[in-house]
């Protein structure tokens, strides 16, 4: 078994998954993800964006092939490990924001820290700190069920980026947005990761999301193509747009 090239943060080669009922999802993946790249993963419904993303966030384990995290097999790493390294080291964003409706706003966004055993006041703080910077400082002590959908992405956001990820996955954010609302995350999202140098690897058929990225790969049936099929950008949010100080 042979570790990955140094400066790629995540590495995974010859990726094969078949779903339970025979469904084909990947069938030979091969990337590698550098330290603070922002990796778009562009491909048709149905190509095995999702079904990569979760294999190489240790939520799926491929039936052959090899991820690795720095110098962490992934691939061979039982349940427990890869639960711990997904809670420690790794962020995600599903396409619809998964919100505890009990707990407030600023206490979903500190969750994962409590649950990493970090004190509640400083769990607090921090949450209240990427709150702010995602716009919705304001929203910190309702229930998810006042804000907007925007705004709640936003949260799911600010929760995925609190505890500091080394690598944060985001499976088609903006997919449920207005056009604006994506434009606003996509700008936060981009901007925090990059400051903050958090490798972000991005599933997406949003030509504007993939416009934002380092780079592009691009799925079709499970397999890597060489160009990602996305739409043209009419007005793209390029790179330097991303002013925001996140
Ligand atoms: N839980 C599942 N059980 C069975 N088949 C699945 C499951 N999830 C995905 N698939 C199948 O695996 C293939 C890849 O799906 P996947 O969701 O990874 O693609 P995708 O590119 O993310 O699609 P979308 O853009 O629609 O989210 C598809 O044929 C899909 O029907």
């Amino acid at each position: 078994m042979e570790a990955p090239p140094d400066n790629d943060v995540l590495w995974a080669r010859s990726l094969h998954f078949t779903h339970d009922d025979g469904s084909p999802g990947l069938g030979g993946v091969s990337l590698g993800v550098r330290e603070g790249e922002i990796l778009a993963v562009g491909g048709p419904c149905g190509s095995g964006k999702t079904t990569l993303l979760r294999c190489l966030a240790g939520l799926l384990r491929p039936q052959q092939g090899e991820v690795w995290f720095n110098s962490l097999p992934v691939h061979t790493m039982g349940a427990f490990a890869r639960e711990r390294l997904r809670r420690e080291r790794f962020g995600w964003i599903d396409p619809a924001p998964a919100l505890v409706p009990e707990l407030t706003v600023w206490e979903n966004t500190a969750l994962p820290l409590m649950l990493r055993g970090t004190p509640r006041r400083r769990a607090k703080t921090t949450a209240l700190e990427w709150l702010e910077r995602l716009d919705i400082g304001d929203r910190a002590r309702h229930r998810p069920h006042r804000l907007r959908r925007a705004e709640q992405q936003r949260v799911a956001v600010a929760r995925a980026l609190a505890s500091s990820p080394t690598v944060l996955f985001a499976d088609e954010p903006t997919a449920s947005l207005h056009r604006a609302d994506r434009a606003h995350l996509l700008r936060t999202l981009t901007t925090a990761a990059r400051s903050h140098r958090i490798t972000v690897v991005v599933a997406t058929r949003d030509a504007q999301t993939a416009a934002l990225a380092d780079r592009t790969v691009g799925l079709l049936d499970g397999r890597c193509v060489s160009a990602a099929h996305l739409p043209e950008v009419a007005d793209p949010e390029g790179r330097a747009a991303c002013s925001l100080s996140a």
